[in-house]
Order: C-alpha cells, then structure tokens, then sequence
C-alpha cells in the first residue's frame, strides 16, 4: 500500500516505524502504538479512496490482529498482557512506555485533589455497609481504600476482583500507592465504607482530557468496520444505565472505560451480537448481577497473576458460561480472542440449523465482510456474500447445509467404547489446539488431516463427530463415494464448496468416510472426473487456497487404508488404527444400551454376552443387542401386537442374547484384521 501524503504521514515516517517494529526493540506498547497507528493510517487512506474496502478490511484484520496480540498476551515481554496493570499505568503515568498516554495523575498528587478528600471525608461519615463484607475484606486485603474508590455500591463486587474499570482510573490506582497504605483512611474504614455518588465533574478533572483525546484518537479506526457510533463523539458516551446519572460517569472513568472500550472494541468489532455501543459500555458489567459473578468466578484465581481480575479471554469465557446451556453446547469456550473477533466470528456449532452467509443487514455488525447468522425463510434466496463464497454456486451451500453439514445429538468421549488411545491422541493433538489456538502454535499446531483406519463399525464416524462437538467445531460429514457417484461432474465443484463453507463456519470438522475411494492410488483406469477431485481435494488440503490460520480438520476414514495412495497418506499426518473393542470396551457398549431398556440381567450375565462376543465391533456389539431387545416381543407370539400393553413386555433377559448370537455374527473376518495389523505397525501413529 502506498503510504498516505496527507496530513503527518510520510513514506519515511511508515518506513521507520515497520523498521522500528522489524528490529525487535522496541517496547509492547511502542509496537502496540505503532500498530494502532498503522491501523489509523489505513483508515485514512481507505477514507481516501486511495485503497479499496476489501484492501483496507484485510490490512485492518492484519494489524488489529497484532494490536491485540500484543495487548491480550500474557507475556511480559511481549505483551501489555494485564488489563488492570494497563489501566494503572495510564493513571499512574509509570511504565508507560508510550508518550501519548500521558496522564497527569500520580499517586502522590492524586489525595491533594479536593473531590478525594471530599469523598474521603464523606466515606467517614457514611457507615451504611453497602459493600459485601467479603468484598470489602478482600479490598482491604489489597491495600485498596473503598472510601477513596469512587465506587457505586453496584460496583463494589468488581473492585473485589481488582478490576473494577470504573475506579481503576482514579483512586484504585491511589490506593495501590505507598502512600494509601498509610492513610487514616484505608483498609481499616473501606470495610464498612461506601461513599456517595459523586458529580462526574468533581473526580479527578485532572486526567480526564488528554486521556479522552488519546482514546478518541485510538478509536478513529471504527468507521472501517462500520461502527460510526464510534467516530462521533458518542464512543466514549455511556449508554443505558450509566448515563442516566445513577452511576459513575467520572471524566477519569470515561477514560479508564474508553480504554477498556477501545480494547473491547478490537474484540468487538466484527463479533457477533457485539456492538461497538456494548463493547464500550462497561457499566453494563458494573450492575451487580454480573459483578458478583465476575468476583464469584474469580476468587481464587491466580492465572493472570493478579487475584480477581480477568483478562478478555477471561471474561469471554465467563460470558460463554453465562449462554442458555444449547449455545454453549454449540460454541464452547473460544479463547482465541484475536481470531474470534476478526474471524468468521460464528455464534453457532455442530447442531444448530445451517445459517448461510448473507449480506450484513446494516453498517454495524460484522462490517460487511463476515458470516452472520440469519433467519431465512425457505423462499428467500441465499445470498452469500462472504469474499470466500462469492465463486461457489448457491445451490451448492444448500446441499452442503442439507446433506453434509450434520445436524445430529452431540456425541461425548464417553459415548465412544475403548479406543482409549486414539482418543486420548485425538484430545492432544486436535481437540486442544482447537480449542486453544493461542496456546497450541507452531509446532504444536494442529495437523490439518488426520486419518482414521480400521474395520467397519468400529466408531470411526463417532469419532468424528466428537472431534467437532468437543472442539466447538462444525461438522460436516461425507461420504467419498457420494463425491464421485452422487454429484456426478460436480464433485469437483463440491470438495471446493465444502471447504469454502467449512472456512466460514470455522472451526469446521470435514470427516470424510470411505476415504480411500476419493484418494487410492492413480491408475491407469482411473477416471479423469475422479482424478480432478482428488486433485482439488489435495489442493484444499495443503490450504494452498486457504490462510494457514484456517482451523479446519478433514478427518479421513477408511477400512481400505491400503489403497490410499502416497501424497495422500503424507497429508493424512496422524493415521490412527481404531481396532476391534475389546472385552471392556464391549462390556460398556451392552452395559449402556441396556440400561435404557427393561432389562433383567445380571452382572454375571454381561460378563458371558462380553466372553461370546469376541471379534465383534461396536457396530456388531449394537446389532447383537438391538436383536435381543426383540426377543420379549417375539415371545408375545400368541397375543396380538395391535393391543398388547407396554407393560405386558417382559425385560429383555440373557436368553434373549443367547438367540441374538444365533444371528449376529462378527462382520469382520481373522484375514482383515491381520491387514490393519501390518498396515498400522508399517504407516500408523499408534503404540
Ligand atoms: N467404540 C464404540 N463405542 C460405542 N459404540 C460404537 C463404537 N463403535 C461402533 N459403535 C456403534 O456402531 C455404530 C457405527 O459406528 P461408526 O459408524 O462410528 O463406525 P465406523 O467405524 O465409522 O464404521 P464404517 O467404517 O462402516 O463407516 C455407532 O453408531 C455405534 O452405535
């Protein structure tokens, strides 16, 4: 991109900061301003026309993204990691490594500030216990003086939690100083001391202007996303509640609130549901619902080093827990802030309804450029809009959200028997990482494709379909045959559509049954529409056409692991063996199913059905007892099904299993097995 003429910004200018950022010198907070201010620079110029919306959005991803980085991570290094530290700082003006946030308020300066010791005065007098003893205990502990905390009694629990953002600007950060320590009024009168509301303009006048001129300046970079609330002066304008004159709205605070806005609004931007307007409100937290829940689910908690407080990532979680029980089962916890936000940003999982892309309905959510979930009545055409989508046939999204994307009940480790090392395997290298992005990078990344071999039914399918529900991920499900015989001439076509909207409903699980079909080795019979799907499908694989930032896992599954060819088992990277359930494994499988039916049997009994079913597999071990199940109806030869009562159903007992086995017989033969032995001992990743 050429760098912008106008204003302060030259060519040379841009050329020191990148070199500056490159060199690995400077400070977080220099990269992070110099992020922030590229962020800026991009916004000017896209406000110019002199680059394109599509440029300017990806360029904005770009280096919101490391802006966030830098300030989300834990590093002290690296990173502005904590919140509340940051926020200290501003107040405190120390260790701030940036000029630009300058405040004039120190801890020495800030008791001679006559609205403090009014409020100091006015705590002393007030003795009603407003705040929660435990809190107020808590406070004390710390060191933090309630009575020259400018806090609502509705506040009280978050400043238990060493984060209350309304009062870290001003006397929170006092009361971190040497001097509060000693104050008549400390520790000691906050436990019992709330103090009044107070004007906004009485508190700490000092810090509020240049603070908010900093912070207005830092959120110039809204309008890109389309938050134009942001731009107008009403950014730092506390809607709702807090403006209503009931709590805070302290000059100082709207700066300490902006700040926090600001970084929310990174987080917020292209969210789903996350306006720029509830991003940058705070108060909305300060009621006391959520600060006691914010102090209650923190106690205790040490992880970002400062007892009680929560980073973003914290508070995103908190707030996946406080979903209906249905969302969080769909989306659970995403701690990938950075990608949340600037991501396919989706709110929906495995088993809600297919949403497809539509164009965003107005200029404030998502910014035009993401997935959003919409209601589409069955006539309404889809209308993907989605940069990723634009090259896909409609008609192709609807058969991936009718046919392949699934829609079934969630399926939990412990619905699948045995497999103990596969699974515990799959957690580690797959369903972690996808559920911790940060933490598992690098070389510890996902794989992008994993193969799953072994006889029929041994749980290969379930295996999937778990993957994605205990990694939040969208699962979409296909069989490789249907790619060559059901969409004859479009396969092609559909392994690129697949992918297109498996990226836009990322984190995504693309299980692909019968593998081995879509990609055995070449022959010379091989047939050309066969062979262009493979081709795509290996280029979708390699994320030739992707960002590596992708999270999609194509899970691969076959009972001919023989027949996939080289370049293909090189992609397939962990080629687990899912064997024959053993006695355990088979124990658990009749053990559950039985025990949702009317059953007679005994322990002794199971452990017989165990002994006589070796060589079965899971799906055997199912058939073996949906045929039992059918013995006490058989049994009612003489009565008439039409009228018999439920009740007149005896259980199912061991006889019943006794004749099952008369039918049932294992479905993997001694030859096969001996297959997957060698196949797994020569390319598998097993023990
Ligand atoms: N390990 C297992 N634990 C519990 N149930 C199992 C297990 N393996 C198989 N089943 C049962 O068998 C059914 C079929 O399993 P699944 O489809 O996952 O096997 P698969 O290995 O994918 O088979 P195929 O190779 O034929 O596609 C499951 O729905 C389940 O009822």
């Amino acid at each position: 991109m050429e760098a912008p003429t106008h204003g302060t910004v030259h060519l040379s200018d841009w050329q020191k900061s990148y070199f500056a950022i490159a060199s690995g010198t400077c400070t977080p907070g220099q990269k992070a301003d110099e992020y922030r201010a590229k962020i800026l620079r991009i916004q000017y110029a896209w406000a110019n026309s002199e680059i394109s919306q599509v440029c300017a959005a990806n360029l904005f991803k770009k280096y919101a993204e490391k802006y966030s980085a830098i300030i989300d991570s834990d590093n002290i290094e690296t990173g502005l990691n904590n919140y509340a530290e940051n926020i200290l700082t501003l107040a405190k003006c120390q260790q701030n490594d940036s000029d630009k946030w300058q405040s004039a308020l120190t801890t020495e300066n800030v008791f001679g500030l006559k609205c403090v010791q009014e409020r100091m005065q006015a705590s002393k007098k007030v003795q009603s216990s407003q705040m929660a003893p435990a809190d107020a205990l808590v406070l004390a502990d710390k060191g933090v003086s309630a009575s020259a905390a400018p806090c609502l009694p509705g506040l009280s629990a978050f400043s238990s939690t060493g984060e209350n953002e309304h009062c870290a600007g001003s006397s929170k950060c006092a009361g971190r100083g040497p001097h509060l320590l000693e104050h008549p009024l400390s520790s000691k009168s906050l436990q019992s001391n709330v103090p009044p509301v107070t004007k906004a303009s009485d508190i700490l006048p000092v810090s509020s202007a240049s603070l908010s001129e900093q912070i207005h300046a830092g959120f110039q970079a809204a309008p890109l996303f389309g938050h134009k609330e942001m731009t107008n002066g009403a950014s730092l304008k506390i809607p709702g509640n807090c403006s209503d004159g009931q709590n805070l709205s302290l000059p100082n605070q709207s700066a300490v609130q902006a700040w926090s806005g600001k970084r929310k609004a990174f987080y917020g931007l292209t969210d789903k549901g996350s306006t720029a307007t509830s991003s940058l409100a705070p108060c909305q937290a300060s009621n006391t619902t959520e600060a006691n829940s914010f102090s209650g689910s923190r106690n205790g908690s040490e992880e970002s080093g400062v007892p009680g407080f929560r980073t973003a990532k914290e508070q995103l979680w908190v707030d996946q827990q406080k979903k209906p029980q249905s969302l969080q089962q769909r989306a659970p916890v995403s701690y990938g802030g950075v990608k949340k936000s600037l991501g396919a940003g989706r709110s929906r999982g495995p088993f809600s309804k297919f949403v497809p892309p539509v164009p965003k309905q107005d200029g404030n959510e998502n910014g035009g450029v993401q997935c959003k979930p919409h209601a589409r009545g069955p006539t309404e055409p889809l209308l993907p809009v989605d940069e990723r989508l634009k090259s896909i046939e409609p008609k192709m999204v609807e058969l991936i959200m009718h046919e392949i994307m699934d829609h079934g009940p969630p399926v939990n480790w412990d619905d699948i028997a045995g497999v103990e090392f596969a699974k515990a395997t799959i957690k580690e290298i797959v369903v972690w990482p996808m559920l911790r992005p940060d933490i598992f990078t690098g070389l510890r990344g996902p794989p992008k494709g994993i193969l799953l071999f072994g006889p029929p039914g041994t749980g290969k399918t379930l295996i999937g379909k778990c993957i994605a529900c205990q990694s939040g991920a969208t699962f979409f499900s296909i069989s490789a045959s249907s790619l060559t015989s059901k969409w004859v001439g479009e396969g092609e076509k559909m392994v690129r559509a697949l992918f297109a909207v498996a990226r836009c409903q990322q984190p995504a699980v693309i299980f692909i049954d019968e593998i081995d079909s879509l990609l055995s080795q070449r022959g010379d019979g091989e047939h050309e529409s066969s062979r262009r799907i493979k081709t795509e499908f290996l280029v979708q694989l390699d994320g030739a056409t992707t960002s590596s930032e992708d999270r999609i896992l194509v899970v691969g599954a076959t009972n001919r692991p023989q027949e996939i060819d080289e370049a293909a088992r090189r992609r397939l990277v962990k080629r687990l063996y899912i064997p024959l359930p053993e006695a355990s494994a088979r124990k658990q499988i009749v053990s559950r199913l039985m025990s949702k039916e009317h059953n007679c049997l005994s322990e002794e009994e199971i452990e017989l059905i165990v002994k006589q079913s070796d060589g079965f597999s899971g799906a055997d071990m199912t058939q073996l007892c949906r045929e039992a199940s059918l013995g006490p109806i058989r049994s009612l030869q003489s009565m008439d099904i039409t009228t018999i009562m439920p009740e007149q159903v005896r259980p199912i007992a061991f006889v019943d299993f006794e004749s099952a086995f008369g039918t049932v017989r294992p479905s993997v033969s001694s030859k096969d097995l001996e297959l997957y032995e060698t196949w797994n001992r020569t390319f598998g990743c097993g023990r």
